[in-house]
């Protein structure tokens, strides 16, 4: 297992990048730790699968370094980097049985044969594949083959990491819910170094102890499910996590506090602080689980917490309702445990001033 460290990495497929949008991997720097599982979360052509392959040795860096444990990785060859991979359709010997195929790596690498035994028998037995071991693998259901590329992945314990590509892509929906748990029972158990593209958030959520959350090229937040939840650093993360995603509102500066579709909300003191003299976009943030619906004319007591707004619909969904409402041009979404108003009433919404965050040109200062 190793620590990798990228450093001012950065890479552009077409030469002489100029312009930020030029790159499909924007400056970064990161170190991400021995044993850690990480998921690279964004949407389609954000640049997951580049810095993926760029840490793998498939595509050459235009700028900055790949370390492994400190070592320079950066010109070396996939083969001499020691690592593991996963790919989203199953990669495995059709004409061997299931043991075969678990085995391969450690045979190929001279592991006595009692060790591969116990190995396979380990890898096998997380995987629930045990009762597959002795069957040949082309008569076995797309499912199991994949299971078997992510055993094939996981029998080594000597990688430097594991890395899997979109790897539950082809697995069938109730499985793939069963795999990620177990996927991160593996890790628990193995303290292998994972690293994991996906562009499903419940996948990398459930997975991970960090996502890296990715757009543009652009590494906006690295976090736990919970900082990306409560604390997103950037709009991207506030929209991209969660369903629905963070309500982001345009705001003006107003004496004092800030104006949403020409409402005065009053703010805290450290929000204040950090607004003052702001240049460029700010957006306030409040995600749907936090905001609050009163009756027009009550506020209670966090009344300049709130905004005047009208419903425009409510759904209810089995354990909550899900509500929209109209202030100004802006939509805004809330999960209610209730709602005592319909479609057309005019109501207050309350954004709680400690669940209320601010953003200047996209980044969070308060
Ligand atoms: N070999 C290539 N040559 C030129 N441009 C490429 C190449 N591979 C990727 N790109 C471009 O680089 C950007 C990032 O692509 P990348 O495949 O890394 O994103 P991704 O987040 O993995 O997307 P997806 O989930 O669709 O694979 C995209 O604009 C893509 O079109």
């Amino acid at each position: 297992m190793a620590r990798i460290e990228l450093v001012d990495l950065a890479h552009a497929y077409k030469p002489n990048p100029a312009a930020p949008a030029d790159y499909a991997l924007r400056p970064m720097s990161m170190e991400w730790r021995d044993g850690g599982a990480y998921a690279l979360l964004g949407p389609s052509g954000c640049g997951k699968t580049t810095l993926l392959n760029i840490i793998s040795g498939l595509v050459k860096p235009s700028h900055g370094k790949v370390l492994f444990d400190g070592k320079d990785v950066t010109q070396l060859p996939t083969e001499a980097r020691n690592i593991a991979q996963v790919f989203q359709f199953p990669v495995i010997y059709d004409t061997m049985t299931v043991h075969d195929n678990l085995a391969f790596p450690l045979r190929n690498r001279g592991w006595k044969e009692s060790e591969v035994k116990k190995r396979v028998q380990q890898v096998a037995q997380m995987l629930e594949l045990t009762g597959d071991l002795k069957l040949r693998a082309s008569g076995l259901s797309v499912d199991a083959k994949q299971k078997i590329s992510l055993g094939r992945g996981l029998v080594r314990p000597d990688v430097a990491a594991v890395l899997f590509d979109e790897p539950l892509t082809v697995i069938d929906p109730h499985l793939k819910w069963l795999l990620r748990r177990k996927l991160k029972e593996i890790h628990h158990e193995l303290k292998l170094s994972l690293i994991y593209v996906t562009h499903d958030q419940v996948e990398a959520l459930t997975f991970a102890d960090q996502v890296v959350v990715m757009t543009q090229g652009e590494v906006v937040q690295t976090g736990s499910a919970q900082a990306l939840f409560e604390e997103p650093e950037h709009t991207f993360v506030g929209y991209f996590i969660g369903n629905p995603g963070m309500n982001l509102l345009d705001c003006t500066l107003d004496d004092g506090g800030v104006r949403v579709a020409g409402q005065p909300l009053a703010v805290s003191a450290a929000a204040r602080a950090a607004l003052s003299g702001a240049q460029g976009k700010i957006t306030v943030g409040v995600r749907p689980e936090f905001v609050e619906c009163v009756k027009a004319g009550e506020g209670g007591e966090g009344g300049d917490h709130c905004l005047d707004a009208t419903v425009t619909a409510v759904r209810n969904m089995g354990t909550h309702y899900l509500a929209e409402f109209q202030l100004g041009g802006a939509t805004v979404a809330a999960k209610l445990r209730a709602i005592d108003a319909a479609p057309g009433d005019a109501v207050r919404l309350r954004f709680p001033p400690q669940r209320t965050l601010f953003y200047v040109n996209d980044k969070r200062v308060a």
